[in-house]
């Protein structure tokens, strides 16, 4: 089952691994072609009516691939309103090479004939509401044929998602629909046929920049604190995750640190907000005022970075996460404590290779990848979101799972961990934890990638935060 959202990051997806969206198109016009041979004689006649989106694209390359019913084809609207050159250049192949195409700009001079079989191909996941003219008439029209219907994709007028149908929705006989199921056609009153378009395994597996897509929206028009809980023998790691989390996306971004280096963290950055507590490591007499905080502000936590391993640390970051009922990040030396408490808190745990043998996770020595039905076993065991991280990282729910290839030998330096983390929490705020998690490492990854381009060797971890605003948002902005 997938989601139209989540088809269309797969779509982008494997375009970026080179199997542009033409080719699937070409695929999927196959893929419907087949199903009308299925239910048509040889001596049916066929009638296409296509929208202007690539749901039609879909049917004029079906009408190529239908010569011997010698079809007709309805385009609804003038093929300048085409709205994608894919599609476009598809209809244009059909008029040079002289199929009966026809364009529709009035819903009245709509003449289906008396076809055996229709291919409805006006809307797919595109449909926004109730169907506009000319489609609200060529559904009635297609509607009361006596035709056999297949519906490209869905029905013109259901929604793929929901299943809710527009009042004119066409009512299919069959429906061809491209790579996975629709959550929206399970309930429907036809035959639905799923089709492999070619889209390769990896355009889902890998993260890729299909993912970002929906990050981008939830950053946009999103608002988010992150809060650090950090600092003590270390000072640059919670300095590095805080600011991470900007780059990334939060508006305000909090440091609590002790008061000894709570001074030398705000020294690091202007941009972050530091509050200090008495002490120069983190006690569990600290624990009650931190999840006041994070819970007034609706923070987005980050706990780990320069923490140490004192045992009154780890004794606090076992109370703040038994109490913290929100969304967190935890990383480092707060690791091992996650396997021993039951929190409500929703968190995501960025452990290396070696941290994730100390949290109770599977000790893994080759490639994390080839581990990682073991690591999402581990992560539906302690009920989180687990990001592994190496040189091709392992993010999974315990359901989903997923690896990430972005990243540069370089990154092997000190801090990149911290700015991951910082980089996860700033998506944190706005998305769901699973869809955060596989983009933080993509985005910290893709902004080594950027500057290992252009400078070559000596990566710093503060380097990485100029660049991961570019790698978040490519050329978008
Ligand atoms: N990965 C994918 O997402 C794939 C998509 N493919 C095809 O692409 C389709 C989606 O294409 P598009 O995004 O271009 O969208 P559609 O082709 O579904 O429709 C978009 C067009 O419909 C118009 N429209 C929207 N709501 C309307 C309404 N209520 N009344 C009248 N017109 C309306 C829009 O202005 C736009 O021009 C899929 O359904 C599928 O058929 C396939 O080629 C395979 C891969
Ligand atoms: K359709």
């Amino acid at each position: 089952m997938i989601s139209s959202e989540r088809m269309a990051a797969v779509d982008e997806n494997a375009d970026a691994l080179g199997v542009p969206r033409k080719q699937l198109m070409e695929s999927s016009g196959n893929a419907v072609a087949r199903a009308v041979r299925r239910v048509a004689d040889p001596d049916s006649s066929v009638a296409i009516v296509a929208g202007r989106g690539n749901n039609g694209g879909d049917a004029f390359v079906a009408a190529r691939f239908l010569d011997e019913y010698d079809p007709t084809v309805h385009l609804l609207g003038r093929p300048e309103t085409i709205s994608t050159d894919i599609a476009r250049k598809n209809w244009e192949a059909l008029v040079a090479a002289e199929y009966d195409a026809r364009t529709v700009t009035d819903s009245k001079s709509l003449e289906l004939g008396d076809p055996d079989v229709v291919v409805d191909a006006m809307l797919g996941t595109g449909v926004t509401g109730e169907l506009r003219e000319p489609e609200a008439t060529a559904a009635e029209a297609i509607d009361a044929l006596d035709a056999t219907v297949v519906s490209v994709d869905v029905p013109s007028g259901l929604d793929a998602d929901t299943g809710e149908r527009a009042d004119s929705a066409v009512s299919a006989d069959h429906v061809v629909t491209f790579h996975d199921e629709k959550p929206g056609l399970t309930e429907l009153d036809a035959e639905v046929t799923v089709a492999d378009i070619g889209i390769p395994a990896a355009a889902e597996l890998f993260v890729g920049p299909g993912d970002l897509r929906s990050v981008r929206r939830g950053v946009r028009g999103g608002d988010s604190r992150v809060f650090v809980i950090g600092g003590g023998p270390y000072t640059g790691a919670p300095a590095l995750a805080g600011q991470a989390a900007l780059r990334a996306g939060a508006s305000l971004s909090f440091v609590a640190a002790p008061e000894k280096v709570a001074g030398q963290i705000q020294g690091y950055a202007e941009d972050l907000i530091v509050q200090d507590y008495a002490g120069d490591h983190l006690t569990p007499d600290q624990v009650d005022g931190l999840v006041q905080t994070a819970h007034d502000y609706d923070d987005v936590v980050v706990i780990g970075p320069g923490l140490g391993d004192d045992d009154e640390t780890l004794e606090a970051a076992r109370r703040f996460l038994d109490a913290f009922e929100g969304e967190a990040v935890v990383d480092a030396d707060a690791l091992p404590v996650v396997s021993e408490v039951d929190t409500d808190a929703t968190l995501v745990c960025t452990p290396n290779r070696k941290e994730l043998a100390k949290m109770g996770g599977p000790d893994v020595e080759g490639p994390l990848r080839d581990a990682r039905d073991d690591i999402a076993s581990f992560a539906a065991d302690i009920g989180h979101v687990v990001v592994a991280k190496a040189a091709e990282d392992v993010v999974t729910d315990g359901e989903r799972t997923r690896i990430v290839r972005a990243g540069t030998p370089a990154m092997a330096v000190g801090g990149t961990g911290d700015t991951l983390a910082g980089v996860i929490a700033g998506l944190l705020g706005t998305q769901d934890s699973f869809d955060a998690a596989c983009a933080g490492p993509f985005v910290n990854g893709l902004a080594g990638e950027r500057l290992d381009a252009e400078r070559g060797d000596g990566l710093l971890a503060s380097d990485l935060l100029d660049a991961i605003p570019r790698a978040l948002w490519g050329d978008e902005r």
